[in-house]
């Protein structure tokens, strides 16, 4: 049973990505309080002073209503006022109160707006894509990172990447850090940040700048292996095992890129708004003599794997792009001995 009361009270509840905060009026509703929707049918728990929790479901109401009906198992409804609240913001998923999708995407979301795009999730850091460039990624933040235990700064990949290294030279361990998440969500950009990191607290200056000599490998890579999707457009076709050497002093000594499952099946079909591989489009985009030395003759739509393809990418000039692979594999063959 509810129990009902005069006086007014306010309880929670979490409703459609939502956290509502639900106020009894006078005569109604006082000492229930609805946390959190526990399913996608729209049911909530109510505290109850005599039962502790009992379940209903909301059979009315909205957003952008003032109230709903929550109907409860004993046949009763019980009519709810809503006020939207803004909901959690915390720096750790596993520290919110109704652990439940709705306040863990509410709670992401919110950190997002203000340009929190790292949150822990226990083990985890959950990054979501700003998609725009913030001032969060220099090196005095490198080095305010650096040494640091969690918790003691906001959650940063930077504190990912520390507690990997520190992990190693404490328990003489290989560690791994796993970045995973659906096209487009950041996982390249994640990876380029823990190299950056890595390299410039565990670098020996006399080597020179490690950071640039990891990521020149980037163009070669990205011309054969990544291509414009709809939601990305510079996609990554292929998944790379990036492995760092350290030296039992802890600077490092090496890097090695792995590469497996390359999306094949894309060289010769493409949709009307992706592209094959770059390395095509580059290529066609050469200056005459280039062209007569690789026996490339006509346009793109000339080409029967390339003509039905979206042909530019915004922003992006293939020519320019063609340039930086040909330095990059100029690079290559120039330094073979190179350990880097
Ligand atoms: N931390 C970030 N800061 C700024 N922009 C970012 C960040 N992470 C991602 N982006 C933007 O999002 C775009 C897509 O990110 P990225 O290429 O890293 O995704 P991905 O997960 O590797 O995708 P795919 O699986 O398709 O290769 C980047 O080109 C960049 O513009």
């Amino acid at each position: 049973m509810v129990q009902m009361s005069p006086t007014g009270g306010s309880s929670k509840l979490a409703l459609n990505n939502l956290e509502y905060i639900l106020e009894a009026s006078t005569n109604e509703v006082a000492d229930v309080v609805v946390h959190s929707a526990f399913s996608e049918q729209k049911w909530v728990w109510l505290e109850d002073k005599d039962e502790g929790y009992l379940p209903g479901q909301i059979v009315s109401g909205s957003q952008n209503q003032q109230s709903v009906q929550v109907a409860l198992n004993d046949g009763k409804r019980q009519t709810c006022m809503l006020t939207i609240s803004t909901g959690p913001n915390v720096e750790d998923a596993a520290q919110l109160t109704y652990l439940n999708e709705a306040s863990v995407v509410q709670n992401l979301r919110l950190r997002y707006l203000s340009n929190k795009i790292y949150t822990y999730s226990a083990l985890f850091l959950v990054a979501v894509n700003p998609f725009q460039s913030l001032p969060m990624y220099s090196d005095e933040t490198v080095a305010l990172y650096k040494n640091k235990r969690r918790g003691e700064l906001p959650p940063h990949i930077f504190a990912a990447a520390d507690q990997a290294y520190h992990d190693m030279i404490r328990n003489n361990e290989n560690q791994s850090i796993l970045i995973t998440g659906e096209s487009g969500a950041g996982k390249t950009e994640s990876t380029k940040r823990v190299i950056q990191y890595l390299t410039t607290i565990a670098s020996d200056q006399k080597i020179g700048k490690l950071e640039q000599q990891i990521l020149q490998a980037n163009p070669i890579l990205e011309a054969f292996g990544n291509a414009q999707t709809v939601r990305n457009k510079n996609s990554s076709r292929f998944g790379k095992f990036i492995r760092i050497a350290f030296s039992l002093g802890g600077t490092i000594c090496g890097a090695h890129i792995d590469y497996y499952l390359l999306e094949k099946s894309r060289v010769h079909h493409q949709s009307q708004k992706e592209r094959n591989y770059h390395i095509f489009y580059q290529l066609l985009s050469a200056d005459d003599e280039m062209k007569a030395s690789l026996l490339l003759e006509g346009k793109l739509s000339d080409y029967r794997y390339l003509k039905d393809s979206s042909r530019v990418i915004e922003g992006v000039d293939d020519s320019l792009e063609l340039q930086k692979t040909m330095v990059c594999a100029q690079d290559a063959f120039l330094r073979p001995n190179d350990p880097y």
